[in-house]
C-alpha cells in the first residue's frame, strides 16, 4: 500500500500547511488519550493522521521530566489551562482551581505519576448501565496490558511487604509506557505505613489484580531506565514522529467541527482551529477523534451544535443533534490534604530540594549519575479503604440514610439514579473502597522558614457520589467553559473527608509516626470538633484533578453521549476518546485507564477502517 503522506510532518506549528493538508483522521487534542491514538492509527501507513494540540511540546523541560518537580508547572501557561470551578453554593460561594495539562501529552505530563488501575467492579459496574461492547474489567484487561511496561522491585520497600507489588498476572511487559516503583521513599514513609498497618489496614502486594482495596506502594508512570516521567508525548509521539502519515500541530485550539448533513446523521468533514488570532479549517476525510479531556471535548461538542437544544439555541448555535446529556454527569475525586509539621526540619521533603542547596546538588548529582534518590520521588503510600474499616455501623447506617433522602430531594436523572444504586450496594457490601489516603513528602505549600518542614496527608472520596456539569455560556471558543464540579453536593461526601482528615490526624499519633510529627499545621491543633473538621473541610476541599463523565458511555436519550464503538450519537464519523466518556468514577488515580480507554478505541477505530 502505498504511504497516505502529509504535506506536514511531526511536530508542527506550521498552521497554514497543516490546515491544507488532507487528513483521513483529525484528532483534536494531543494528550493522554489523543496521542495514544494518534500513534495507533499511524501504525498502518494507508492512512494519514493530524493531531491539533493547544499546548506545546515540552521535551527535556525538567519541570515535566523530573518526577520530583510535580506541581512545579501549576498555574504557568506554559503547562497549565489553569481554570477554576465556578462558585461553589456548597462551599460558601469559593471557586476551586483547576490544573489541566495543556502541552503535548496533555495530563499525563503534568500529573503526578501514580499509576494503577481500578477495581473489577468499577468496570464491571460500567457495563450495568447499559452500555455494551465489553467496557468491563475483562474488556479492558488486554489494553491495561498493551500500554505499560512495567519493570518490578526494588525488592525493599519501606511497607515491609512479602513481595514487591506488581508480581501478579497481567503486568504488561512490553507496552510503549514504562512503569517502575520508586527506588527512593522519604524517611517519613515507613513509619507512615506502619501506623496505618497497626489499625489493621491489610496490605496489598497486587492492587493491579482487580482488587485495589488495602495498603500498597504504587506504581509510578516513570522510566527506571532514566528516572524521567513516562507520558504519552515521550512514549507513543516520540518514537513515532518521523512517519510520513503523522503530523501533530501544537499551539493551536479547535473551535469547532464541520458538519455536512443529509437527513439522518451529521457528518463531519473536518475541524476549524485557531492559531495565533488566525482561523483556519482542516479536512478529515474519514473521521474527528475528539480527546480534548473531560472538560474541552464536550465544549467542542457544544460549540459545534451537539448539546441541550435550548442551552444552544439560547447561544444562536445551529442544533446538529440534541442531546441533554452533553456536559452532565461531571465527577471528580474530592480531595483534602492535612498538612503536618516535622519535629526535625532537616527530614528532607521536597521542599528540602528547594530549600537546601547542598542537599539539593547532591540529589541532582545521584539522579543524574544513577538515575535515582529524591529527584525520581513520586507518592507511593497509597490505600483504599471500605468504610466500615473505621466507620461504627451507626455511622453508615446514619450517613446512608441521610444520603438516601438528599438523593431523593436532588431529582436526578435516571441514568444517575442507577449509578447511585450500584455505588450502594458497593458500600454495604464493603467491596469497593469510599476512601483513599496517600502519603506526600511535602508535595503541596511552601515551608515558610528553614526551620519550618511539613509533609501532607491526603485523603480523597473515591467513589464520589456529586455529580456536576461542565457547559458553555458563550460563543467565544477561547474562553473557559462553566465548570461545576459540585463538591460536596451530598453529605455523604463530606462525611467521607471529615472522618478522612480525622483518620489522619490520628495516623499521627501512632508510634513510630508520632516521632516525626511535631504538630498538626493545617488544619491547626484548634481544629478539634466535628463541625471544626466539617468547616475546614468546606473552606479546603480541592481537586484530584480526575474529572469524568461529561461525554459518557450510555443509552442516548438516557445518559449516554458516545455509543460503544464511542461514536458520538447522531453523527457517523465523530467519536470521543478521552477520560470524559468514563460513565463513573473508579477508585483508582486514573491515567491508566485513560491509556487503557485509548488503545480499546484505537483497536475498534482501526477495525471500522
Ligand atoms: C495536576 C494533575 C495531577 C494528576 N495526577 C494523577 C496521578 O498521579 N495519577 C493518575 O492516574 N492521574 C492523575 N491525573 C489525571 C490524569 O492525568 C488525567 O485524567 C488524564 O491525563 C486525562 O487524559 P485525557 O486524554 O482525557 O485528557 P488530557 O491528557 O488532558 O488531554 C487533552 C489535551 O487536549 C488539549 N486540548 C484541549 N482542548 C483543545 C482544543 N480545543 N484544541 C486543541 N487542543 C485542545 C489539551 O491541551 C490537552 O493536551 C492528574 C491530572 C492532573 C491535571
Amino acid at each position: 500500500t502505498p504511504v497516505r503522506r502529509t504535506s506536514v510532518t511531526g511536530i508542527t506549528s506550521d498552521a497554514a500547511a497543516f490546515a491544507q493538508s488532507s487528513f483521513d483522521y483529525v484528532i483534536v487534542g494531543g494528550g493522554t488519550a489523543g496521542l495514544v491514538v494518534a500513534a495507533r492509527l499511524s501504525e498502518n501507513s494507508a492512512v494519514n493522521v493530524g493531531v491539533i494540540e493547544a499546548g506545546e511540546s515540552r521535551f527535556g523541560d525538567p519541570y515535566v521530566d523530573t518526577p520530583a518537580y510535580l506541581g512545579e508547572g501549576f498555574f504557568n501557561p506554559l503547562y497549565d489551562w489553569a481554570y477554576e470551578t465556578v462558585p461553589q453554593a456548597t462551599l460558601n460561594g469559593r471557586s476551586v482551581a483547576l490544573n489541566l495539562g495543556k502541552m503535548v501529552g496533555g495530563g499525563s505530563g503534568l500529573n503526578f505519576m501514580i499509576y494503577g488501575r481500578g477495581c473489577q467492579g468499577d468496570y464491571d459496574n460500567w457495563s450495568q448501565l447499559g452500555i455494551d461492547g465489553d467496557w468491563d474489567w475483562a474488556g479492558l484487561l488486554p489494553y491495561f496490558e498493551k500500554t505499560e511496561s512495567v519493570t518490578i522491585g526494588p525488592s525493599v520497600t519501606p511497607y515491609n511487604l512479602t513481595e514487591p507489588s506488581g508480581t501478579g498476572a497481567g503486568e504488561g511487559k512490553s507496552g510503549p509506557l514504562p512503569i517502575s516503583y520508586n527506588n527512593f521513599y522519604s524517611e517519613i514513609e515507613g513509619p507512615y505505613a506502619q501506623a496505618l498497618l497497626s489499625l489493621g489496614v491489610p496490605q496489598n502486594a497486587d492492587p493491579d489484580n482487580g482488587d485495589t482495596t488495602g495498603l500498597f506502594n504504587s506504581a509510578a508512570s516513570v522510566d527506571a531506565a532514566t528516572g524521567n516521567r513516562s507520558y504519552s508525548g515521550r512514549d507513543y509521539l516520540l518514537p513515532n514522529v518521523g512517519r510520513s502519515n503523522l503530523a501533530v500541530l501544537t499551539g493551536a485550539q479547535a473551535t469547532k467541527i464541520q458538519f455536512t448533513q443529509n437527513g439522518g446523521n451529521a457528518t463531519a468533514t473536518g475541524v476549524q482551529f485557531t492559531a495565533s488570532g488566525t482561523s483556519y479549517t482542516v479536512s478529515a476525510g474519514k473521521e474527528v477523534i475528539l480527546s480534548a479531556g473531560s472538560l474541552h471535548t464536550p465544549q467542542l461538542l457544544e460549540l459545534s451544535g451537539i448539546g441541550d437544544e435550548a442551552r444552544l439555541s439560547a447561544l444562536g448555535i445551529p442544533v446538529i443533534v440534541a442531546n441533554s446529556d452533553v456536559g452532565e454527569n461531571l465527577q471528580d475525586h474530592q480531595t483534602i490534604y492535612s498538612d503536618f509539621l516535622l519535629t526535625d526540619p532537616d527530614i528532607p521533603t521536597i521542599n528540602t530540594l528547594f530549600s537546601n542547596a547542598s542537599y539539593a546538588a547532591t540529589q541532582e548529582a545521584q539522579y543524574l549519575t544513577n538515575h535515582t534518590g529524591f529527584f525520581t520521588y513520586t507518592p507511593s503510600a497509597v490505600s483504599f479503604h471500605p468504610l466500615q474499616q473505621f466507620w461504627t455501623d451507626d455511622d453508615l447506617q446514619t450517613a446512608l440514610a441521610q444520603l438516601q433522602t438528599e438523593i431523593a430531594q436532588a431529582n436526578v436523572s435516571t441514568f444517575i439514579s442507577k449509578q447511585y444504586q450500584l455505588q450502594i450496594d458497593s458500600i454495604k457490601q464493603g467491596q469497593l473502597a469510599q476512601m483513599e489516603l496517600v502519603f506526600l513528602a511535602g508535595v503541596l505549600g511552601e515551608a515558610s522558614s528553614d526551620q519550618e518542614n511539613f509533609v501532607n496527608l491526603a485523603n480523597f472520596a473515591s467513589r464520589p457520589f456529586s455529580r456536576g456539569s461542565v457547559h458553555i455560556n458563550t460563543t467565544d471558543p477561547l474562553a473557559s467553559p462553566l465548570i461545576d464540579t459540585a463538591y460536596l453536593q451530598f453529605s455523604f461526601d463530606k462525611e467521607v473527608l471529615v472522618k478522612g482528615a480525622q483518620l489522619n490526624r490520628n495516623l499521627t499519633q501512632i508510634t513510630p509516626l508520632s516521632s516525626f510529627i511535631s504538630s498538626p499545621l493545617n488544619p491547626s491543633a484548634d481544629v478539634s470538633t466535628e463541625e471544626e473538621f466539617e468547616n475546614f473541610i468546606i473552606e479546603n476541599v480541592s481537586t484530584e484533578w480526575h474529572q469524568v463523565g461529561t461525554a459518557s458511555l450510555g443509552p442516548f436519550g438516557a445518559g449516554g453521549v458516545v455509543a460503544s464503538d464511542l461514536i458520538v450519537y447522531g453523527t457517523s464519523n465523530v467519536r470521543v476518546v478521552d477520560a470524559s466518556i468514563m460513565p463513573m468514577q473508579i477508585g483508582a488515580h486514573i491515567q491508566a485507564t485513560v491509556y487503557a480507554i485509548a488503545e480499546k478505541a484505537a483497536d475498534i477505530i482501526k477495525a471500522a477502517q
